[in-house]
Formats: C-alpha cells, sequence, structure tokens
C-alpha cells in the first residue's frame, strides 16, 4: 500500500477515535487488573473470581463502543477504500510512542472487520504482521520507578536483606507471617540448584514489577542469574489462617512456570504498561511456549487469538501432511479433526446428536464459555473460538470432508469465497484446544502392554499414573465447584506434563446445582433384577454409586481406583463439597505438588494456605 497523499481529515478523526477506543479499553483493563492487589490483600475471592470472570467480556465491549462511534460519527462503513488506506497509516502514526502497539493493531482489526463487510476488507486493510515492533519499549517514568522488571544485586553477606527489599518493593499492604524465615527457606531452597557455589560478577535477580495475581494467590515471577546460568523462579505469596502472608514455595526451572502458566488454568491479573516487555520476559524463561500462550495468560486473549492465527498460517505454509478426523472414540455432539504435525484439535458442534444427548447448539456453546470464565483449576483446557475459518482445501482427506457434510453440514461452505483461484473449506465456528493423548488411548497403551508382559514395570506406572490422576483431576474439578457430567475415560487427556485434563464440557454443571443421591433400596424382586433404572430420575439427579460399572471394568484399574479414590463413588463426598461451597468457602487448588510446600514446623498447622 503506496499512498501520495494523506488529506483526508475524516481519516484522521477516525484513525484518533479508534485510538482513544482502544487506550479507554487497555485504562480498563489495566485499572481492573491493579484492583487484583486490593483483593488479595483483603482476601476478596469471591470479588478476585468475579473480577477474572467480567474482565474476559472488556474487550468485545470496546470494539462494540468503538464500532458504534465510528458509525455515528463518521458513517464509516460508506467510507471509500482510498479513506480506509488512509485510516491505517495515520493510525500506525498514533502508534510510533504507544506502550501497547500490538494490541492497538489487534483492536484496529476487530473494529474494521466488524464495520467492513469481509469481502470488502483485504489484507492491506488489516495489520496481518505487526506494523510496529514492541522491542526494547520502556516505560516514559523518568524517574524509572516503574520499570517492566526491578534487578537486585546481593552480595554473600547481604543476600537476606536484599530478598527482603524484593519482597517489600512490592508494597503490600498485609504483614507477613516471618518475611526473614521465609526468605530463608527461599535461600536454602535456591542454593543447590547452581552448578558453582561462587558468586559471579553478573549475580543478581530480576523480577517482574507487577505480582501476577490470581484466586487466592500472588506470584513474585522472576530469574536468579549467576555466569551463564539463568534460574527462572516464582513465589507463591499467600495467606495464613491469621490472615498474615507467608512465602509458600519456591517454584524453580521451566517446567514448574509451564505448569504455573498452563492453558488449563485460569488467566493472572497483572498491572503491566508494557505488556509485550512481560511476555519477553516470561519467555526468556519458558522458551518453547509460544508467545500467544503468555498473552492469554496475561488476560489478553485477543492477542493471544491473533498471535495464534499467525503461527497457524505460517504452520500451514510450511507443512503439507493433511487434517484428519482425530484418534479416539468419536464424539457424539462434537466432531473432532486434527492435523497430525500441529499440536491442537479443532472441534465442530455437530448439526445432529444421538437421543441420549438433549441438548442445542447454544447450550454447548453456553457450557463452552462457561469453562472459559470459569477457573478451570489446571483441569479444563482453554479453547480459542474462530469463526469463518478457511483451510485450503486439498490439505483436507476426503474421509474429514465426508464426515463434516454428514454431521456438521451447517458449518461447511467449500468455494472460492476469495477469488484467489483456490478452492477453501470454510467452517462457521470451531473450537481449537490442545492436543492431548485421549486418556482411554493411553490406558489401552498400558493394558496392551501389561497383556504381553504382565511384569512391565513401566505400563503399570503408566496405568497406575492415570488412574490416580484422573481421580485427583475430578477432585479438583469438584473444588472448582465443577462436576464434569460424563465421566468416561474417553472426556479426559494427558498433557505433555503428564497431568489429567478434562475437555468433553457438553455435560458439565456446577456442583452447587446437582443434586446427589444415593440409589434408593429395591421396593419388590422385579426391581432387583430389572436390568432398567427403576427408580425416577431428575434433570440435576447424580448417583455417584453407579459410577463403578461405567469407569472399572478392567481390574487392575478398578484396584488402583478403589485405593486412592473410592470416596468418588460415594454421595457423602459430594454432597459434604456440595455444601461447603454453598457456605461460600473457596477451596485451595495449588499449581504445584503440594509436597513443594515450604514446612514451617511450629506453624504449620495453621497455615490455611490457598491458590
Ligand atoms: N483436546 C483433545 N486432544 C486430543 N483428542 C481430543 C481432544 N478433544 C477431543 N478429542 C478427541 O475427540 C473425541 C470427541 O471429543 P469430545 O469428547 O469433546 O466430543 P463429545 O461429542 O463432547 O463427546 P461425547 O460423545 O462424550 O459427549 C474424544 O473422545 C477424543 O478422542
Amino acid at each position: 500500500m503506496l499512498l501520495k497523499k494523506l488529506d483526508s481529515p475524516l481519516a484522521f478523526d477516525i484513525a484518533k477515535a479508534m485510538i482513544d477506543g482502544f487506550n479507554r479499553h487497555y485504562t480498563l483493563f489495566r485499572t481492573e487488573s491493579a484492583r487484583a492487589k486490593h483483593r488479595f490483600e483483603t482476601q476478596d475471592w469471591h470479588g478476585q473470581q468475579r473480577a477474572q470472570r467480567e474482565r474476559i467480556e472488556f474487550y468485545d465491549l470496546r470494539v462494540r463502543e468503538c464500532s458504534r462511534r465510528l458509525e455515528r460519527e463518521f458513517k464509516a462503513h460508506e467510507q471509500p477504500m482510498e479513506v480506509w488506506e488512509q485510516v491505517k497509516l495515520l493510525y500506525i502514526g498514533l502508534l510510533v510512542n504507544h506502550r501497547q502497539p500490538e494490541l492497538a493493531e489487534t483492536f484496529f482489526n476487530s473494529v474494521t472487520t466488524k464495520i467492513l463487510h469481509r469481502s470488502y476488507f483485504q489484507n492491506d486493510f488489516i495489520f496481518v504482521r505487526p506494523a510496529i515492533s514492541t522491542e526494547y519499549i520502556e516505560s516514559e517514568d523518568p524517574r524509572r520507578t516503574d520499570t517492566t522488571f526491578r534487578s537486585y544485586y546481593p552480595q554473600r553477606e547481604t543476600i537476606v536483606s536484599e530478598l527482603r527489599r524484593m519482597i517489600e518493593d512490592f508494597g503490600l499492604r498485609v504483614p507477613f507471617e516471618d518475611l526473614d524465615r521465609d526468605i530463608h527457606f527461599v535461600f536454602e531452597a535456591i542454593r543447590p540448584l547452581f552448578d558453582h557455589v561462587h558468586l559471579r560478577a553478573n549475580f543478581q535477580v530480576q523480577v517482574l514489577s507487577s505480582l501476577f495475581y490470581r484466586n487466592k494467590g500472588a506470584y513474585v515471577v522472576g530469574k536468579v542469574i549467576n555466569g551463564f546460568q539463568e534460574l527462572p523462579f516464582a513465589l507463591p505469596i499467600l495467606h495464613n489462617a491469621q490472615g498474615q502472608l507467608v512465602i509458600d514455595a519456591l517454584l524453580h526451572g521451566e517446567d514448574d512456570l509451564l505448569m504455573l502458566f498452563s492453558f488449563a488454568r485460569a488467566y493472572f491479573m497483572v498491572d503491566m504498561e508494557i505488556p509485550s516487555a512481560y511476555v519477553q520476559f516470561l519467555r526468556s524463561m519458558m522458551p518453547r511456549k509460544p508467545r500467544a500462550e503468555f498473552y492469554n495468560a496475561l488476560g489478553l486473549a485477543k492477542q493471544g487469538k491473533t498471535l495464534f492465527y499467525r503461527d497457524f498460517l505460517y504452520h500451514m505454509r510450511h507443512s503439507t501432511d493433511r487434517f484428519r478426523i482425530a484418534p479416539g472414540i468419536k464424539g457424539m455432539v462434537m466432531l473432532v479433526f486434527d492435523l497430525p504435525s500441529f499440536p491442537f484439535v479443532f472441534k465442530l458442534i455437530k448439526d445432529y446428536y444421538p437421543p441420549q444427548k438433549d441438548t442445542t447448539r447454544e447450550q454447548i456453546r453456553g457450557k463452552y464459555l462457561l469453562v472459559k470464565q470459569h477457573d478451570r483449576v489446571g483441569r479444563m483446557a482453554d479453547t480459542l473460538e474462530f469463526s469463518e475459518v478457511a483451510f485450503p482445501r486439498e490439505r483436507f482427506t476426503d474421509e474429514l470432508i465426508a464426515e463434516i457434510e454428514k454431521f456438521a453440514p451447517s458449518q461447511l461452505e467449500i468455494s472460492d469465497r476469495d477469488g484467489d483461484g483456490r478452492t477453501e473449506v470454510i467452517l462457521k465456528h470451531v473450537y481449537i484446544e490442545r492436543r492431548m493423548i485421549p486418556l482411554n488411548i493411553y490406558l489401552q497403551e498400558a493394558f496392551d502392554a501389561l497383556q504381553k508382559d504382565p511384569n512391565d514395570a513401566r505400563a503399570r506406572r503408566q496405568l497406575e499414573h492415570a488412574v490416580i490422576d484422573y481421580g485427583n483431576a475430578i477432585k479438583d474439578l469438584v473444588a472448582a465447584n465443577i462436576f464434569p457430567g460424563d465421566m468416561l475415560w474417553k472426556n479426559f487427556g494427558i498433557t505433555r506434563h503428564g497431568k489429567v485434563v478434562f475437555y468433553d464440557y457438553d455435560e458439565i454443571e456446577y456442583v452447587t446445582d446437582c443434586n446427589f443421591r444415593r440409589v434408593p433400596p429395591p421396593r419388590n424382586e422385579d426391581d432387583e433384577m430389572s436390568g432398567e433404572i427403576w427408580y425416577s430420575v431428575g434433570p440435576h439427579d447424580v448417583f455417584p454409586e453407579t459410577f463403578g460399572p461405567f469407569l472399572l471394568g478392567n481390574p487392575l484399574v478398578r484396584e488402583v481406583f478403589m485405593k486412592h479414590h473410592a470416596d468418588l463413588l460415594d454421595v457423602e463426598f459430594w454432597q459434604s463439597h456440595k455444601e461447603r461451597i454453598l457456605e461460600g468457602h473457596v477451596y485451595d487448588v495449588f499449581p504445584y505438588d503440594p509436597e513443594r510446600r515450604f514446612r514451617r514446623e511450629a506453624t504449620d498447622a495453621r497455615v490455611s494456605t490457598s491458590i
């Protein structure tokens, strides 16, 4: 796009209104994120969760607001191409010294695609790639009190006082139970992780300037640098039963941090002036995690989606394999496919479901939305939602096309919509989520190996791990007030880190909406002999005793399950959790192994820690 002149005052006004719209959005987003500190200090857990949920809506609200303004004041959709070309260039000019240019570009895309008809806009009008670099953006604050991260340079004799200063610089307005003791725990835990006992010239600790808030926790996120070694770490800060603060653990290394930043958890609240600098810092700690996922984890989901889509297009250009029906048992309501070389699955809601699935497209979308807004406690995969996505036809197997034509014809268009001479598969609405190994397949692998060699220790471990973590996953979901509905193995998957995560949302309910019942005793012999359910069942009734036959057919599975999770078959377990949640209790679900918590012998019993 090469313009000879920029002469449209209208284009300037539109560009200005657009950047005002974005600035308003980011100010509100940031203010809400910054309030997390106060909610943490006052232990307002319900408020924290509500804010996490509501903040997700902010973006769409502001886009709608801005596009309405552009229509009202400038009749935006009637403006010719020449004006839109100028709008984009002027907008780029407004971004030169902006602190969130990448987010503002995405906002521009969202607003223009809302206003301009899809066939009208071309890639020239939107930001297909970033126009403004996010490298080396710094805060304008001349006193440099507001940098993205702070550096501390402890000497051997000042290490405790420097670490103390590092924590105190966050300005939390609640006293610590015993900060020096906790600093010692941290120091003792860090020490053995270094190759050299010697402190090198560059020895320093860098921490991101804002704490990361989520549910009942606040996290210090940073790295220790010594010579060529860099150790990423996070320190969860929690309240004890007396309302004082404690540092609960030292999380360190890439794997611990990946667990903390998992796609299966709620988004953090972080007060950031320059989000790209946060992402860059985090990426230096977890280099294999895509930038898209950091934006997601920071609550900037639209940016996450934009980057995901760019990564996806890039992957498509550099791969040649074809989309296929996903391995595993086919879903009754979802049609699931994947591209073997790409670690995600694509899910379409089918047009028809078997009679036992009494649901609708709207209800299913409602359940997926519920999961997006809910605390996913590391046990429910996050989904990205796309509409009108186009894929090259030649990258689809005929079998997959036939499957979509049969089960989801309303979602499919095969045409050359953009007129570039290539036929495309255009899908009206898809969910995209991380690919996992379905738990039934994972278990089957173990069964097969054990059949060949009953002493195969690895297969036995795989089986035990799957069953134990499956039960843990259900218990974590219950703590987050989620009843999965359909608990069959096939509805859970194993992540790269070996965690069991749930992904089938169409039957989930809040635990507090369920009615957990015991199976009534048979009234007579006919009842007893009947293979049918002879007692009446309400729409929210759940009978935990009846889970066993569906889940525990295999004796090895049964043995492990009954040893670790027999309580899941007991109505009391479900009912008592439901009652506690109804009383307002917010359960603790740790994004790390509880074994990792510091042991404060004398005080441990008093610490009611939580995340
Ligand atoms: N994230 C994922 N990773 C790998 N495979 C997946 C994933 N999500 C779904 N699948 C595969 O697709 C199948 C159907 O997915 P899903 O359970 O979401 O559909 P459904 O129609 O809701 O199922 P159901 O019939 O149990 O209600 C799963 O059994 C699994 O084999």
